[in-house]
């Protein structure tokens, strides 16, 4: 009897009952069901219908090119639903950020839904109220941002490439979707403003900044690419956390930690040439030989470091002429610096080397611009003294015997640093909220300029070395005062006002960037960097800098990152290293006078209106 027949013969009640067999797993399996869809990568994830968000299976990630686009824990939906209620009940308690704005991390969400649904318009809100949402989408709020990323992650931005990922990279890049980009902004959230390791939430800087590339530098938006490299966190909370978005292991360490970020880099640039690559909190330990592993083969800068340091030489330059002194006297100034870390550093770096060429730019005019600078770090003054000394700080050791005869030693503190050398400059970017204190500040009246600097530049709000308000309310109203993250003026009640600056390398990193683009340089060059700085130092006029406001408006960025980016052009022209962009070659590029310049920096910048669509079939 054939199969067939043996089947044709069975009872209607054994029928029934394999029916119901049948029946029971068939309904489940209706439920499991594939789905067709006829999208992959971003597409689907901006799909409401298909997106499962961070729910999506490795598998399925492989399957759908969604590999990198999607922080790489992969969440239950019970995760998911928890993460989200929780994220409403913290709608509950007032977001506090510093003594500012309350609302800050509503405004930054309320945004951040405008740039989901129509990105033009949120770059011309940007643009057009740059003062009033800086504040918002990037320094402040933004830290607060990466410390709650968890619960405010929703739409992703950018790319994740994690430890995880290791041999994968070259491919994963095709998942983003531009075959241009020109400027990538990348973060390990080892080191996220003052707040420390935030692990995987410190993508939120990455996309801050690059917000300021498209609203102050003008790079079009389809071709900014955030990305967070995730080799672990020593953050114990987040290690612990169930709703962690990233990986739940220590950092990578040595040769593998520097492996991923090779992997990375070689992945970034094959796909995109052209691109820049922002190095943007990553901790000191790694800022450094990562800048000196990268900087001569690809075009990439470090933003803490470098542009960080030609803001602070154009307010350090700002402040001698605050004090109605030529700038050719700055190395006559006595700084005082608190912070040893990727910032501190390439400020000390850099400030030492603009005196040296002020002083005739030989080995003993560096020797001799070394002298002006003291550096307390976590253990105090920084001596010759000092066991187990970093290598970066190694040069602006005090030798033990000079500062004896000031009265100080190894690991004296910052009071009695400022006491004993009455310094002309405090700068402070030690990451410690409140570090000037009374004491320190009150010390500080004892300084031999005219008018004493303060400089606190640790971000963000929490982290500044002091408020405007007690600078000025210890010292009077003849200092200048700059700070990293916005205060407001303060009105000293004499019918005097209290300038605020503020000292962010927001002024200089987009310049740098479009410059480099525009130029077609290979590299971001010493000579770029400085030219990006005295640009930026030459733009405040004499009377502004005689009333104390030593860095621009925020409301002109847009101007002045034109004038920086001409600036870094006009250099990588002087050291032979343009090749060009796009249309224009570096044959052309040499022919334009300044005006020209200028023109084609402005022209080649993106502005949010919106185009005119027309439909095409592929
Ligand atoms: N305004 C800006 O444009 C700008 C740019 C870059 C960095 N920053 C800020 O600077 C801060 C430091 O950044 P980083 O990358 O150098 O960090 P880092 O962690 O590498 O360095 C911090 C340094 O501060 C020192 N320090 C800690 N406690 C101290 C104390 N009590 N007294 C003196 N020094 C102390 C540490 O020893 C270390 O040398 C951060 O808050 C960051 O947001 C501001
Ligand atoms: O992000 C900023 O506001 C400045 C700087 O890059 C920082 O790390 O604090
Ligand atoms: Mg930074």
């Amino acid at each position: 009897m054939s199969n067939f027949s043996r089947q044709i013969r069975l009872s209607s009640s054994m029928i029934r009952g394999l029916q119901y067999r049948i029946s029971r797993p068939f309904t489940t399996i209706e439920g499991h069901r594939p789905t067709i869809v006829h999208k992959q990568g971003l597409d689907i994830l901006h799909d409401p219908w298909f997106n499962k968000g961070t729910a999506f299976s490795m598998t399925e990630r492989d399957r759908l090119e969604l590999r990198g686009l999607l922080p790489p824990n992969v969440m239950s939906n019970e995760q998911q639903i928890e993460r989200f209620m929780a994220d409403l009940k913290r709608l509950e308690v007032n977001a506090r950020d510093g003594p500012s704005d309350t609302n800050s991390l509503a405004k930054w969400r309320i945004l951040n839904r405008l740039h989901d649904r129509n990105e033009t318009m949120y770059y011309k809100v940007l643009i057009a109220k740059i003062e009033e949402y800086a504040p918002v989408v990037y320094t402040p709020t933004v830290g607060l941002v990466c410390q709650k990323y968890s619960g405010l992650f929703r739409r992703p931005r950018g790319m994740y490439f994690s430890a995880a990922d290791r041999g994968e990279m070259m491919s994963m890049v095709y998942n983003w979707p531009a075959d241009q980009v020109d400027m990538i902004v990348v973060t390990d959230g080892s080191r996220i403003l003052g707040l420390g390791d935030l692990g995987i939430q410190g993508i939120g800087i990455s996309i801050g900044k690059l917000d300021l590339y498209v609203a102050a530098a003008g790079i079009n938006p389809q071709r900014v690419l955030p990305i967070m490299i995730d080799v672990g966190t020593n953050n114990e909370a987040l290690l612990k956390d169930p709703l962690y978005l990233g990986l739940q292991q220590h950092r990578l360490d040595g040769e593998e930690y520097i492996a991923v970020i090779d992997e990375f880099m070689e992945a970034v640039f094959t796909r995109w040439p052209h691109v820049i690559v922002q190095f943007e909190d990553f901790q000191s330990k790694w800022a450094f030989k990562l800048l000196q592993r990268y900087r001569n083969s690809y075009r990439m800068f470090n933003d803490d470091v470098q542009g960080t340091a030609g803001v602070a030489i154009a307010g350090l330059l700002g402040a001698v002429r605050a004090q109605g002194k030529p700038m050719i006297d700055f190395p006559k100034q006595k700084i005082v610096v608190a912070g040893a870390g990727s910032a501190g550093i390439g400020v000390l770096n850099a400030a030492r080397k603009t005196m040296a060429r002020m002083l005739g730019n030989n080995e003993l005019a560096f020797e001799s611009a070394g002298s002006q600078f003291w550096v307390v770090d976590a253990n105090g003054l920084i001596t010759d003294e000092r066991e187990n000394i970093d290598a970066d700080a190694k040069p602006f050791a005090r030798k033990s015997k000079e500062i004896g005869r000031q009265g100080l030693r190894e690991g004296a503190s910052l009071v009695e640093v400022v006491r004993e050398v009455k310094p002309d400059v405090l700068l402070g970017l030690s990451a410690v909220g409140g570090l000037f204190s009374k004491e320190v500040l009150e010390a500080l009246r004892g300084s031999t300029s005219t008018r004493p600097a303060i400089f606190a530049m640790s971000n963000p709000t929490t982290s500044a070395e002091c408020t405007p308000e007690e600078a000025f309310s210890i010292l009077g109203d003849n200092i200048i005062f700059a700070s990293g993250s916005p205060f407001s003026d303060v009105d000293l009640g004499n019918g005097h006002i209290g300038h605020c600056n503020q000292g962010n390398n927001m002024y200089l990193f987009p310049g740098i960037g479009l410059g480099t683009l525009l130029s077609g340089s290979r590299i971001v060059s010493d000579g770029m960097l400085q030219a990006a700085a005295e640009c930026l130092a030459a733009y405040m006029t004499e009377e502004e800098v005689l009333k104390g406001i030593i860095y621009p408006s925020i409301s002109s960025i847009r101007d002045i990152t034109k004038q920086v980016a001409a600036a870094v052009i006009t250099e990588a022209i002087e050291e032979d290293l343009v090749e060009g962009y796009r249309e224009m070659d570096a044959r052309e590029l040499r022919k334009l006078n300044k005006d020209e310049l200028l023109c084609y920096v402005e022209n080649s910048m993106w502005n949010p209106d919106y185009p005119t669509l027309i439909y095409k079939k592929d």
